[in-house]
């Protein structure tokens, strides 16, 4: 081991190599979740057409300007369009057509009484909704005015030709998703989701759903790692277990390499005699102290041929998943093409509540497992500073930051807060 680095030096070394993954086109729903290449410029109007944004009927003004319940304005009903129509009769003075919410406004008519402002064709009172096709009469009476354009969705009121629909950066949620779709595009130049090859090591361990033999424990890194890796927006495949046998790791590594653009391992990075990782890629990749607790050691490197990051986390896991918010989680956001200032978890300041003063190791910053409230503007420690410490872990929405110089958090302290999410 070399000197002892800072969280930022860490994280800043490992995204400095960091380049985001060649754009590839994928079809829409596979695009969910990644971030536009390049902006989206609008090609066609959208609405494509003029509108009605009512089940109505479409009018010329003034026909209905003087309209109201005791002298209703009467016209002559000259068909139906229904969304999705692709004849239209035509408007003229004294006519209206009756007309559905997202049907195109006919030739002739200027704007559209809702169907509740007339009598539906009925003869008699305001009407509460549209009679069926043939059930209407030959006229209407129209009981209110309404100016030009009124209930008339504007093509190309949304989004007008040429506009900018969408920035290059931008990442593709939903409503995003939705608007591509509207727009007519079947697919969405993005920038692929990173894969990930998840590996635990050390001999002890065993797949969840075995029996435990002398010793043994279960891999939990494994899963909570791979998904932690998916949760982060990437593609992320767990490879079983390797024992601490350096050549055994290699292959695996080796072998894991073609189907990985980042390869994450736990354990084995310390200093004790079966320290795997660390004997089969000495040379090759950076083993080294960070001031931080949990976390203290961590290996940083770019492998193979293709120079695939590999990222080596603590086997501990508290110090695994930590590792994994701190530095795993900003690396696959960078690959994926986000923006730097998108790359790590949200941090705010909070309150501390507790009983007595939390301790921390002097030159470490410690990274304390709490349960945050937004309302309170507070956060609470949820169990001890124990690495081993998973059920803890599992009920914590918060990690909670003692600065490197303190060696203690009195209760009320306001410390920096990293949100979970
Ligand atoms: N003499 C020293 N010993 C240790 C030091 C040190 O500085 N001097 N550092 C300690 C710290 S801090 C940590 S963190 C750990 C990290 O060690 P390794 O990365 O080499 O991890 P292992 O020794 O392989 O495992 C540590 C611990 O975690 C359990 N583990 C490992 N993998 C998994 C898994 N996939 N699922 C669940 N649990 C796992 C493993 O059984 C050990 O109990 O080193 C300290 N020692
Ligand atoms: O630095 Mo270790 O990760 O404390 O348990």
């Amino acid at each position: 081991m070399n000197d002892t680095w800072s969280v930022e030096e860490h994280r800043d070394d490992i995204l400095g190599a960091m380049r985001p993954l060649e754009p590839i086109e994928l079809p829409l729903l596979d695009a969910a979740g990644c971030v536009l290449v390049d902006d989206v410029v609008v090609t066609a109007p959208l609405p494509p057409f003029d509108n009605s944004s009512m089940d109505g009927y479409a009018v010329r003004t003034a026909d209905v300007e003087t309209a109201t319940d005791e002298y209703p304005a009467v016209l002559r009903v000259v068909g139906d369009i229904a969304a999705g129509s692709d004849t239209l009769p035509t408007v003229g003075p004294g006519e209206a057509a009756r007309i559905m919410t997202g049907a195109p406004i006919p030739p002739g008519a200027q704007a559209v009484v809702p169907v509740e402002w007339t009598d539906g064709g009925t003869g008699g009172g305001p009407a509460t909704g549209m009679n069926g096709r043939r059930e209407h009469g030959p006229e209407v009476r129209v009981h209110r005015g309404a100016p030009a354009r009124a209930f008339i969705n504007g093509r190309g009121s949304d989004a007008a030709t040429g506009a900018i629909a969408l920035t290059a950066g931008t990442v593709i949620g939903p409503p995003q998703l939705g608007l591509l779709a509207a727009l007519g595009h079947a697919t969405a130049l993005v920038r692929p989701r990173p894969r990930v090859v998840v590996l635990s090591t050390g001999s002890e361990l065993t797949a969840p759903g075995r029996p435990l033999g002398p010793g043994q424990i279960h891999d939990s890194n494994g899963f909570m790692l791979t998904s932690a890796a998916q949760a982060a927006g990437a593609v992320a495949y767990r490879v079983a277990a390797v024992a601490d046998d350096a050549p055994s790791l290699r292959a695996a590594l080796d072998e894991q390499l073609v189907r990985a653009d980042l390869v994450v391992t736990s354990g084995g990075v310390s200093v004790g005699a079966f320290d795997v990782v660390k004997e089969a890629l000495a040379g090759e990749v950076d083993f080294r102290r960070v001031a931080m607790q949990p976390g203290k050691p961590q290996a940083f490197g770019l492998l193979g041929p293709d120079r695939v990051p590999l990222l080596g986390l603590p086997g501990n896991p508290v110090s695994a998943y930590v590792s994994f918010e701190l530095f795993v989680r900003p690396a696959l956001r960078a690959l994926a093409g986000h923006a730097p200032e998108a790359l790590d978890r949200p941090r705010v300041t909070a309150r501390l509540v507790c009983e007595a003063p939390l301790t921390s190791p002097p030159g470490r910053r410690q990274y304390l497992r709490g349960t945050y409230s937004a309302e309170e503007g507070t956060v609470a420690p949820v169990g001890g500073s124990g690495s081993y410490l998973v059920a803890s872990l599992a009920r914590a929405d918060a990690l909670i930051e003692i600065p490197e110089a303190a060696t203690a958090a009195e209760p009320g302290a306001v410390l920096t807060v990293v949100l979970l999410g």
